[in-house]
């Protein structure tokens, strides 16, 4: 049981090293991510979103890191079995780079869904 709590406890460990790496400065995408969530944060706190306004901007912005951590980890894979030049290598990448994209473009069109009434009357008011 002791060694069991002991490797949850390192696996947990290794998980915040990789989002130390991810924050690191070496993945600009992380850190525009990053800039973009914290401004659409401030803007949720701004507007007094509902909770289930707070809980789906919250998933999706969790979602959007989430994917490009993975991204990050695809690319980390490629370069390891694949430095140089081949077809596949950039297949899996620019796949990889466009599931980010998917997912940004939907958070995209939820921020629009519930900011854009919000927008709007303010600035009739
Ligand atoms: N080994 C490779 N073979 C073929 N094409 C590659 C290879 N490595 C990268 N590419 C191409 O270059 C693009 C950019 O790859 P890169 O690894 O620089 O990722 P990135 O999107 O710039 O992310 P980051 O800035 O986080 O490193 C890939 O999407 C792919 O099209």
């Amino acid at each position: 049981m002791k060694n069991y709590i002991k490797a949850r406890w390192a696996s947990f460990g290794y998980a915040f090293a990789g989002l130390f790496d991810f924050f690191s400065g070496r993945h600009p995408h992380a850190i525009l991510h990053l800039i973009a969530a914290i401004t659409v944060l401030l803007a949720a706190y701004y507007f007094a979103l509902s909770p289930w306004e707070w809980g789906l901007i919250i998933l999706a912005i969790g979602g959007v890191l989430a994917l490009e951590a993975l991204n990050s980890a695809l690319e980390y894979v490629v370069d390891l079995v694949q430095p140089d030049f081949h077809p596949l290598a950039k297949k899996a990448k620019d796949m990889a780079a466009a599931a980010v994209l998917i997912f940004a473009l939907a958070t995209l069109g939820l921020a629009s869904l519930i900011f854009w009434p919000k927008i709007l009357n303010l600035l009739a008011n």
